[in-house]
């Protein structure tokens, strides 16, 4: 028998106005993103999830059923951990004595995470002799994912992890969330507001809104949707990720390979050849040439094919989707530029791409 992998669920329920209702197929490893608005109903759906919220519907995860109809296994016979925003660590006990709490409630033969590898994922070897009162906000959180991870969950819920630290905090938990979302091979749900958390972090995206999925699917292809469900507006515009291939000190440039092209990026010496990274180009960075003009000064010219051409948010922009091999880009150009050069989908084209970011 083949067992589905990943997270299907299936979940109605109201409060007063407020309808959830979603039908949703999701990846079985890496981080999914739940982005929208306040109240569109993130929270509800994941609590919906660890049986926390009483909903009709089905849940499945990695082929095991928790939900079917009316029978439902109760919060504490679903092997989920569920990291909040400020999670509240035992205060009487040590960083080790907090995190061995729910290991030691593991049998051996059932986990799947180390006691030593958890403590490294999430760099606490230093710490594990503190008391919680002593921790900072993203040392605490930190200590928090590492206690839910020792329970060996097979699904994490991470309900807006990062939104009680401070923007330096954030910056430096981040590599320590990447290093989760490579190493572990359980799905991981992550609600958050920040565009740049999700450009950072997810594989794969769910857009909310009124308590309904308005866009899903991977984050690269998601984002590269003209129709713009995600209302980005002046941030609309593309993920990648990109290698980086190679490095050229005489202009200080560097250049990152992505499957269909490159782009040349400013080196400021923190990157260095064969490493990964992930890119953001946004719509308004791009515009189109017909041809290579060699005489002006982007350093990124990019050979493409014309795939969609449509309406934009406003009547006089369009928002133009580009394959170069297989990676989608999106440029908003004026629909004047358009009718000018008469673009048409099919058509071999230049982007010109006027500034690159990276994405950390
Ligand atoms: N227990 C409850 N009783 C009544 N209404 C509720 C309850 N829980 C949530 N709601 C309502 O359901 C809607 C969805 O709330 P939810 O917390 O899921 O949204 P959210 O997208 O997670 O928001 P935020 O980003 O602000 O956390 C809101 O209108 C909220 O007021």
């Amino acid at each position: 028998m083949t067992v589905s992998r990943g997270v299907q669920a299936r979940f109605r329920c109201s409060f007063g106005a407020f309808r959830l209702d979603v039908d949703l197929d999701l990846p079985g490893s890496g981080v999914t993103a739940l982005f929208g608005h306040s109240g569109c109903g993130k929270t509800t759906l994941l609590r919906c999830i660890a049986g926390l919220q009483p909903a009709d519907g089905a849940l499945t995860v990695n082929g095991e059923t928790w939900q079917d109809g009316s029978r439902s296994l109760p919060v504490h016979q679903r092997s989920l951990a569920y990291v909040f925003q400020e999670t509240s660590l035992f205060p009487h006990l040590s960083v080790r004595r907090n995190l061995n709490y729910g290991f030691r409630r593991i049998p051996e033969a059932r986990r799947q995470v180390g006691f030593d590898q958890a403590v490294s994922w999430l760099g606490l070897d230093h710490l594990l002799d503190r008391m919680p009162e002593r921790l900072s906000g993203g040392e605490r959180q930190r200590v928090a994912i590492a206690r839910a991870l020792l329970t060996s969950p097979d699904l994490l819920l991470m309900d807006e992890p990062l939104s009680a630290l401070d923007a330096r905090s954030k910056q430096d938990i981040m590599p320590y969330l990447e290093t989760l979302r490579d190493s572990l091979a359980i799905p991981i749900l992550y609600v958050s507001h920040s565009t740049a958390e999700v450009a950072r972090l997810a594989d794969h995206i769910v857009m909310m809104d009124n308590g309904q999925v308005v866009a899903e699917g991977p984050l690269q292809q998601t984002l590269a949707r003209t129709d713009q469900p995600f209302g980005l507006e002046e941030d609309a515009g593309v993920i990648m990720d990109a290698v980086i291939g190679q490095r050229d000190e005489q202009w200080h440039l560097c250049r990152a390979d992505f499957d269909g092209g490159h782009l040349w990026l400013r080196d400021d010496d923190t990157l260095d050849t064969g490493q990964r990274i992930r890119v953001q180009v946004l719509a308004r960075d791009i515009s189109i040439a017909l041809s290579q003009l060699t005489e002006q000064s982007t350093q990124n010219l990019v050979p493409a094919t014309i795939d969609e051409i449509a309406a934009d948010l406003s009547p006089g922009t369009s928002m133009v989707r580009l394959m170069a091999g297989n990676t989608p880009f999106l440029a908003r150009l004026t629909s004047r530029s358009v009718h000018t050069l008469s673009l048409q989908p099919g058509q071999r084209v230049w982007m010109q791409v006027k500034s690159v970011a990276i994405v950390d």
